[in-house]
């Protein structure tokens, strides 16, 4: 089923949970499509930042237009909300929707945005979302998409999913506006999957760089991580071609060729020998633990995978990791 392009309509009351990058980018899409938003951002200094026409700590250097009510109360945020986007951290949208619960509108679309699993549970972030709030039906928006882009009214094309597709279209139509295309799907789990695990592969596409590795490694690198995508995918339930979209495959070339990706940035400031303290959010460190757990416990043969967690926890070095990924047995490449 396809929306219906640029005619849904606006003017929801949208509340975006969440005053980073992805946060700020995405209240700015909303009120570009149409609707009344809401930011919540738990720091005030955020806050105020923000009604200036700023948030020059998470993006520096572009001017928000005018619209965009912040807020630090999270009740006045979620007050009568339509639809609500869920834009902290993957390994804070726990807490985060636990301070959300006694305020939220029952019934209304809850959009997770962030790109991740828990590293402590393995739960993807709908398994979180249905945990804390039942009563909300959930979606995921993900695919290739700087928040700088986004922020700037680029061109882009990102993926709505929701299990019911009337849902998913639903929204996918209501966020669309002139430069941001929101393709529909009822692959929840893939889309999911998709946005959390291409940030294991930009932190390793970074760490090749970084260490030189050379152009050949990176393109093999990328293939064969999406072969294991695939693989973990598949566990889950995802449908192959949900990650060859924009969720996997599309995220996939975004972030595993840009150092404007905090993951690929993250991977070579570890593939140069940098310190890594104090780098932006790289939300695949937790999420290639957890990956790397998960493909050991149901016998997934993930060995990039398990090959960026090593080294992350710092278990083996980068050439160690290299010496073992071209010794292993050799396969024929469509054994997926
Ligand atoms: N940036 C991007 O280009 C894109 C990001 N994403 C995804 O969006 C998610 C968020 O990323 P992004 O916005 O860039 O991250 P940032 O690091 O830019 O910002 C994170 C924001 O989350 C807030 N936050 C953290 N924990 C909580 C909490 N418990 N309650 C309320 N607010 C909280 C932080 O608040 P505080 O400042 O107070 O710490 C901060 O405002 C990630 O999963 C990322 O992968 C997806 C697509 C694009
Ligand atoms: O997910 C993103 C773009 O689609 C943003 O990637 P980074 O979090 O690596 O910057």
């Amino acid at each position: 089923m396809t929306g219906s392009g640029h005619k849904a309509p606006s003017g929801w009351r949208i509340a975006v949970l969440g005053g980073g990058a992805w946060g700020t980018a995405l209240a700015l899409a909303m009120l570009r499509a149409g609707h009344f938003v809401r930011l919540y951002a738990r720091d005030p200094e955020t806050v105020a930042a923000i009604d200036r026409g700023e948030n020059p700590r998470y993006l520096p250097g572009i001017a928000l237009q005018a619209g965009i009510v912040a807020t630090s109360d999270i009740e006045a945020a979620l007050d009568g909300a339509d639809c609500v986007l869920a834009v902290a951290p993957a390994q804070s949208l726990r807490a985060m929707l636990a301070t959300a619960k006694t305020h939220m509108p029952k019934g209304v679309p809850l959009v997770l945005c962030a790109k991740g699993i828990e590293r402590d549970t393995g739960a993807l972030l709908s398994a979180i979302a249905r945990e804390i709030l039942p009563e909300n039906p959930v979606a995921a928006l993900s695919g290739p998409s700087f928040a700088t882009d986004v922020a700037r009214g680029l061109p882009t094309a990102v993926v709505v999913a929701a299990r019911d597709e009337d849902l998913a279209a639903d929204l996918a139509a209501r966020f669309s506006a002139q430069n941001l295309r929101c393709y529909s799907s009822d692959d929840l789990i893939g889309v999911e999957i998709g946005g959390a695990l291409k940030n294991v592969f930009a932190i390793a596409a970074g760490a090749v760089t970084g260490a030189a590795l050379g152009a050949s490694a990176q393109a093999a690198m990328v293939t064969r991580g999406f072969v294991e995508l695939r693989r973990i995918g598949a566990a889950f339930g995802a449908r192959p071609e949900t990650l060859m979209g924009l969720s996997g495959l599309g995220d996939l070339l975004l972030t595993c060729s840009s150092a404007q990706s905090r993951n690929f940035a993250y991977g070579l400031a570890l593939g140069q020998g940098k310190p890594l303290a104090g780098l932006p959010l790289a939300e695949g460190v937790p999420t290639a633990a957890i990956a790397a757990r998960i493909a050991a416990e149901r016998k997934i043969d993930a060995p990039i995978i398990t090959a960026v967690a090593a080294i992350l926890d710092g278990t083996i070095t980068i050439r160690q990791a290299v010496a073992a990924l071209m010794t292993r047995p050799l396969k024929t490449e469509t054994d997926v």
